[in-house]
């Protein structure tokens, strides 16, 4: 065999295998030597041999016996110069690592926040099959679901989640390669390698992870050559049993513009929710963070009824909670007095009067619309079809729901309906609920965008 031969035989595979095939796998392959029927070539990384071995490597070997070479198997040996060390242990990437570990390889995990642990991670209704799912995966034990995915809307935990999963890890499986980053970053790794014509490195590095964790994947919806690499990234670890954990800020089938098969993948392993927070979540919140800003803050006075006052008016999302509590203590010890109700009230005016903002009727006509992508008009007027009734249901229930409006009142916003007819409509959605699951999805998506 010649390097003739196999220049017209990687002629053929270019036509067949498709461009990016071709770029990332043939093309970097070198014919090095033939003997006793075995092709030998040399390839920049084990990965990639193993990869095109299994891929291709068949249909290699039956192009070369048809150009007339008897070639019973094909051999990839890695060229020296070429061989890459994925690090063993690229977690957070702290500079010393990237150092010491990978010399020629930038490790792709982002900096850990060493206060999102779960021992800082408030419990309570609303997060807790997220915290248990979380806990389970953390112990770093066999793969039983692939991938966690966790969803919940802004500031309600996942990024906390996260990190604590990948500190855990750390810590207790310091064997286990875990990366951790962000959607956009992991964008910006693959733009970065495909500009510097790094793919092999880009893709050895991140099938080489034992746990890979991508937060906001929803970022990636609607950029096309990134989900493409993402899908592969996942299908690879997924194939090799490795554990993956996503998060977004919303379900899987609500991303919009995410391809099917990633949508599909997403769904296969274990899918949960972070709840939006409740009074007694927020207040074990508050009453954490408290204990730490008394070492902070030595001598501070925290009068009774303060932190139920800031759980019960402050339900946006923990972000804003501990922005109040940390505002309160800072000024609180520059002007030295004691937080009581009218500091409070005085000093978190502004975070007061956005949380108090009420929704209105209005507007959950106008999201109902948008989302089901009928007319305002048609939402109120006189049609009967299902296509305009379920929407309009959905927003009477979301009304009876969301706003203090009675029934008579919701039916006259509704074009003059009669209260029967409201609490028909109600009660039909709080059925469907319970059994479909879209009605179900719907809803909470809803519900969520009004209160954000
Ligand atoms: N249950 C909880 N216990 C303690 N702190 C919490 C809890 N939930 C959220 N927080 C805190 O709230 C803040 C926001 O949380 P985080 O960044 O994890 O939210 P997120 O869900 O990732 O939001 P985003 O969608 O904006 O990325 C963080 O400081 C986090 O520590």
């Amino acid at each position: 065999m010649t390097n003739e031969t196999w220049g017209s035989v990687r002629e053929e595979l270019q036509r067949t295998v498709g461009t990016s095939n071709f770029t990332n796998w043939i093309e970097p392959l070198e014919f090095s030597g033939f003997r006793d029927g075995v092709a030998v070539f040399s390839v920049p990384t084990s990965f990639m041999g193993n990869w095109v071995s299994r891929n291709f490597g068949e249909q290699i070997k039956h192009l070369l016996n048809e150009a007339g070479e008897a070639v019973h198997r094909l051999e990839f040996a890695v060229a020296k110069t070429a061989t890459r060390t994925a690090p063993k242990k690229s977690q957070g990437a702290t500079p010393a690592q990237t150092q010491t570990q990978a010399p020629e390889v930038e490790l792709p995990g982002a900096p850990l926040d060493s206060r999102f642990t779960f021992d800082s991670f408030v419990v309570g209704k609303p997060n807790e099959l997220a915290h248990a799912a979380a806990k389970r995966v953390a112990e770093g034990g066999p793969v039983s679901f692939n991938p966690l995915f966790l969803y919940g809307g802004v500031g309600l935990g996942k990024t906390h989640l996260m990190h604590a999963i990948a500190q855990e890890l750390q810590s207790e499986r310091p064997d286990l390669n875990v990366v951790y980053l962000s959607a956009e970053q992991f964008m910006y790794r693959f733009v970065q390698a495909l500009r510097e014509r790094k793919m092999m490195d880009f893709k050895e590095l991140f099938r080489s992870v034992d746990v890979l964790m991508v937060d906001d994947v929803q970022f990636i919806a609607g950029k096309d050559s990134t989900q493409e690499e993402f899908f592969h990234t996942f299908n690879a670890l997924v194939d090799q049993n490795k554990q993956i954990i996503i998060s977004a800020d919303r379900a899987p089938g609500e991303i919009k513009e995410l391809e099917d098969r990633i949508k599909s993948r997403l769904q296969c392993g274990l899918v949960v929710d972070l709840h939006p927070t409740d009074y007694e979540l927020r207040l074990g919140i508050l009453q954490q963070k408290v204990e730490l800003y008394r070492k902070q803050y030595s001598g501070l006075v925290l009068a009774d009824g303060v932190l139920e006052f800031l759980a019960h008016r402050i339900s946006t999302n923990v972000r804003v909670l501990e922005g109040a509590l940390t505002r309160l203590f800072a000024f609180a010890s520059l002007v030295g007095r004691e937080i009581t109700l009218e500091l409070a009230q005085d000093c978190l005016a502004d975070i007061l009067r956005a949380s108090d903002r009420k929704i209105t009727i209005e507007e959950i006509q106008r999201k109902v619309s948008e989302h089901y992508n009928i007319r305002l008009s048609e939402m109120i007027g006189p049609k009967r079809v299902r296509t305009i009734a379920r929407p309009r249901q959905v927003a009477m229930f979301l009304s009876k729901q969301l706003t203090s409006r009675s029934l008579p009142e919701i039916g006259r916003r509704f074009g003059g309906r009669d209260h029967t007819t409201v609490m028909h409509g109600v009660k039909r959605i709080e059925e469907l609920k319970a059994h479909d699951n879209q009605i179900a999805e719907d809803l909470e998506l809803l519900r969520r965008s009004l209160e954000a």
